[in-house]
């Protein structure tokens, strides 16, 4: 009969002790504006232009009400999904989010401890703060994902992606919607470029690719070393070619992520990518763009079950993950949830992110008469437009 839910709910009432975290995604936003400063918050909090498309993020969740079942025994529960061979423990991953050690020093160590304790899978991002190979020594066994910002060298994507699997990555996942920064008025206000602080360029700087590259090395002369991971990194020109290089440089599974929409994601079916992520970078990118959620359904449309789907941008609660699966997502990712603990609470911190986020899906599940995340489908949800 226990589960996530009852379980956390029993320790903490056991207890019977105010608890030192907080459960809700602004109490850990409020505890990270308290402890950062202004420009590592901003750079985190931050969306593109006006931050529309960041807000919509959150107002599409509000359009879908659950509608909840009764008297269907839900005393058995299970919540764990399956892509592409990662197992979580339930419909979520910890999305790639670089330069974490703007956030905390043990950044995404931390993270890494935090989401093998708690089964669920991480993604690093190409401009984590520790190298990959670091990371992966932290992870154990957990299942763990790659993902790649493809830069102007093919040699050097090889390298990463080579690294990657060599170190016990499971898939690839091309981010597409970040071949330059957004316009982030937060970030120009306070002048706050982490990169140009030297975060985030620790694959780059262990690159044996990327060292050849350099008249000096990064230890010597940073500041070049910096201009030159700049240089690569920005990628207007980026198409399918370039996808379809790294594919060929890896027998992982890749996934691209930042489809938003249907024709994209038929292309991606015609290309025969492994998987899709509809996200549109948390809104950090283009304001104005369409909400993460109001995306899902025709994308998931066009892939017509061929391959998973999966989904970010706005997920802050065990409801919205549910909404998200039962317009068709096949799991979702959380990003700023769990930076915004790891920056007040370490890895402490995200383990609480990630237990209440089970715990609470656990319970809503159970309370609206589902067995396990699978049997969730359009009938789950009511548009209140209609
Ligand atoms: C501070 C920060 C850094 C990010 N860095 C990356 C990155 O390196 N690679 C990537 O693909 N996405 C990156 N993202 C985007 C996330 O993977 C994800 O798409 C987004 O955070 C999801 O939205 P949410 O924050 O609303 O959950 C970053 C997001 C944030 C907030
Ligand atoms: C160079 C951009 C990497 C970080 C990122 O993806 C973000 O800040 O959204």
């Amino acid at each position: 009969m226990a589960g996530y839910g009852l379980d956390l709910q029993l320790e903490v009432y056991g207890k019977g002790e105010v608890p030192d975290h907080p459960f809700s995604y602004e109490g850990w936003e409020q505890r990270a504006r308290e402890v950062l400063d202004a420009g590592a918050f901003g750079y985190i909090a931050g969306g593109a232009g006006t931050e529309w498309t960041m807000r919509a993020n959150r107002e599409a969740f509000y359009r879908w009400r659950l509608r909840p079942r009764m008297l269907r025994d839900v005393s058995e529960r299970d919540l764990s999904v399956e892509v592409l061979g990662a197992r979580s423990a339930g419909p979520f991953m910890l999305a790639p989010v670089g330069v974490l050690s703007i956030a905390h020093p043990e950044a995404e160590l931390a993270v890494a401890r935090a989401a093998a304790a708690t089964g669920v899978p991480v993604i690093l991002s190409t401009v984590s703060s520790f190298t990959l190979e670091e990371v992966a020594r932290e992870s154990g066994d957990a299942p763990r994902w790659f993902q790649l910002y493809p830069g102007r060298s093919p040699e050097l994507n090889r390298s990463l992606v080579e690294r990657a699997e060599r170190a016990g990555y499971s898939a690839v996942v091309i981010t597409l919607d970040t071949t330059m920064l957004g316009f982030r008025r937060r970030d120009l206000e306070n002048a706050y470029l982490p990169f140009l602080k030297g975060e985030g360029v620790a694959n780059y700087f262990s690159d044996p690719i990327f060292r050849a590259r350099l008249k000096e090395a990064p230890e010597r002369d940073p500041e070049a070393a910096v201009r030159a991971f700049l240089e690569v990194y920005v990628t207007p020109d980026l198409t399918w070619d370039d996808v379809n290089a790294v594919r060929e440089a890896t027998s992982l599974p890749v996934l691209v992520k930042g489809i938003t929409h249907p024709e994209d994601a038929r292309e991606a079916v015609r290309q025969g990518v492994e998987g899709l992520v509809v996200s549109n970078h948390g809104g950090r990118q283009v304001d104005g763009a369409v909400a993460a959620l109001d995306a899902l359904p025709k994308v998931v449309e066009a892939v017509g079950g061929s391959m998973p789907v999966l989904f970010d941008s706005g997920v802050r609660s065990g409801a919205d993950a549910l909404k998200a699966v039962a317009l068709g997502a096949t799991a979702t990712l959380v990003g700023r949830p769990y930076a915004y603990a790891l920056a007040a609470a370490g890895e402490s911190g995200v383990r609480r992110v990630v237990r209440s986020l089970l715990a609470e899906v656990d319970l809503q599940l159970a309370l609206s008469g589902y067995r396990s995340v699978r049997e969730l489908g359009a009938s789950s949800l009511l548009d209140a437009r209609d």
